[in-house]
């Protein structure tokens, strides 16, 4: 199944051109690297994915499975792009409760553990202001990955994080795989993309090409 389809979608940003005439589909259950240099355009394709940005030309459909019940938002859904978001006066448990409060499917319980799974201890108190950058990295990941969604949209989700934390978030992206999700993430680093991805997309000058890695 088709979870996200682009047809002929161009990006233009005060004339500038970014992505050009970009058709590619992501397939349910697959996992997906996006790589090229800075400014190629990795962001602005994440972006797309999910409907942060509209295309200047072409269009973007997601499949309605993943769309909310007026089929306007996608769903299930977990995205975590271009830095992390976070309420600066709310501790990592404060505001993930806040953002669980919205669709209602997860609780307090689910929300200690994917702060457990991703390895960020921050004192309760301590506001997310004044978090490391790490640890704020932390915290956009763990808000992406708290309601197990079934599509990933992760820009460069290994940045700023140690060792231990990597091994951490590959471990929850396996997860997810395994349990049947969609995932595409952008990364500099070939190592992560071999050990994680089916397919690579290459932006390069606008275009975006396709290599299958495996399966
Ligand atoms: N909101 C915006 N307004 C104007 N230009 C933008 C906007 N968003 C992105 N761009 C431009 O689009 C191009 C692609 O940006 P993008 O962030 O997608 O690059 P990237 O491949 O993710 O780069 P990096 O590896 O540095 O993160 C850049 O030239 C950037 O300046």
């Amino acid at each position: 199944m088709t979870v996200i389809q682009f047809n002929g979608v161009s990006k233009t940003y005060r004339g500038q051109s970014v992505l050009a005439n970009v058709t590619l589909s992501i397939e349910a259950g697959r996992t997906y690297g996006v790589v090229g240099p800075n400014g190629a355009g990795k962001s602005v394709l994440l972006r797309l994915m999910c409907g942060l940005t509209l295309p200047s030309t072409g269009e973007v459909i997601i499949h309605p499975d993943y769309l909310d019940k007026h089929r306007t938002y996608p769903d299930r859904f977990g995205v975590a792009i271009d830095g992390p978001a976070y309420i600066p006066s709310l501790s990592a448990e404060a505001q993930l409760l806040e953002l669980a409060r919205i669709r209602n499917r997860i609780g307090l319980a689910e929300v200690r553990d994917v702060l457990k799974e991703i390895g960020l201890n921050a004192p309760l108190r301590k506001k997310a202001r004044a978090y490391s950058q790490g640890m704020k990295q932390k915290l956009s990941l763990a808000q992406a990955f708290m309601e197990s969604p079934d599509v990933l949209l992760l820009d460069e989700p290994f940045n700023a994080l140690d060792r231990e934390s990597m091994h951490r978030v590959k471990d929850l992206i396996h997860a997810r795989h395994r349990a049947g999700a969609t995932i595409v993430f952008t990364s500099h680093h070939g190592a992560d993309i071999d050990e994680l991805t089916d397919e690579v997309f290459e932006i390069d000058a606008g275009a975006v090409l396709m290599n299958r890695r495996r399966g």
